[in-house]
């Protein structure tokens, strides 16, 4: 079992006391492409704690809250529900789960999510993994899933796909715009797609180990500070 991704941030990087920020990674793709099934191979090899929106959100609804009922409605018309909740439920759990490694699936799905999660938290992702699939693959995907979800029907699933196409590939777009997307061919079996997705974390891992560049370049530095140091302190510092 590889656990080690710890992708570091940059206070770590520059060795700064900061308080270090939690490493969340953005789980993306159509409905039924397979974000779930995937996130739960990933938490089990690499250690992170899973969110799925929707599922906090469908929580939401079960617990009885004063939202729920405006939350269900949306979720029936595969409408995105106002950032202001999702975002809040998001920020709760990851409080409350003692980890500050996250894979947050099926978020952000417009670019008023994305916005607001960065506002709130202050949180950018580390990066992003995005499952490409034909919509007639996550058709059927859906269609054989039995879990009962009220939005599971074609009339719903429709809609939801055009939701995806217009609100949520923009935010995939943007994040490959700078340069934070890992795009994963999701139309194969479970097993390859994992393969791929495993390749993803480990040389995320790699990059981050202490022989890795960014360890490599803050331990220059300090040696540069230490001899500059020493020089000082020897009255032969020239030229430096
Ligand atoms: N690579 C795959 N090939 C075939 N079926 C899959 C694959 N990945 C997931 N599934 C199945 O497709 C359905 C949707 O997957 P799920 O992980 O719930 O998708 P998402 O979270 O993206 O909506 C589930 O029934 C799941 O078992
Ligand atoms: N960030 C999010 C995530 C989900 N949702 C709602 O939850 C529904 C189901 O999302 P999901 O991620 O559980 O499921 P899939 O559509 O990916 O299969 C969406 O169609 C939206 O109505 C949302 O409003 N905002």
């Amino acid at each position: 079992m590889e656990t080690d991704v710890g992708v570091s941030t940059s206070e770590e990087a520059n060795g700064s006391a900061a308080k270090k920020k939690p490493t969340v990674v953005f789980v993306l793709g159509g409905p039924g492409s397979g974000k779930g099934t995937q996130c739960a191979y990933i938490v089990e090899h690499f250690g992170f704690t899973h969110f799925s929106a929707g599922d906090l959100l469908r929580g939401e609804i079960d617990s009885g809250s004063e939202n729920g009922l405006m939350i269900k409605s949306m979720m029936n018309e595969g409408k995105i529900v106002p950032s202001e909740v999702t975002v809040k439920l998001l920020q709760k759990a990851m409080e409350e789960s003692g980890n500050e490694k996250f894979l947050i699936d099926g978020f952000p799905r417009n670019d008023e999510n994305r916005a607001a999660f960065a506002a709130v938290t202050g949180i950018e992702p580390a990066f992003v993994l995005f499952f490409d699939c034909p919509e007639e693959e996550m058709e059927r995907r859906i269609l054989n899933r039995n879990q009962g979800r009220d939005d599971d029907n074609i009339e719903t699933i429709r809609k939801r796909f055009k939701v995806f196409l217009q609100s949520s590939l923009p935010v995939v777009q943007y994040y490959e715009s700078i340069g934070k997307v890992h795009k994963i061919d999701a139309a194969r079996p479970v097993e390859e797609v994992f393969e791929s997705v495993k390749a993803v974390f480990t040389s995320i891992n790699e990059k981050v180990k202490p022989h890795g560049r960014v360890q490599q370049k803050s331990t220059l530095l300090k040696l540069q500070l230490k001899w500059k140091m020493s020089f000082l302190r020897n009255g032969v510092c020239k030229g430096y």
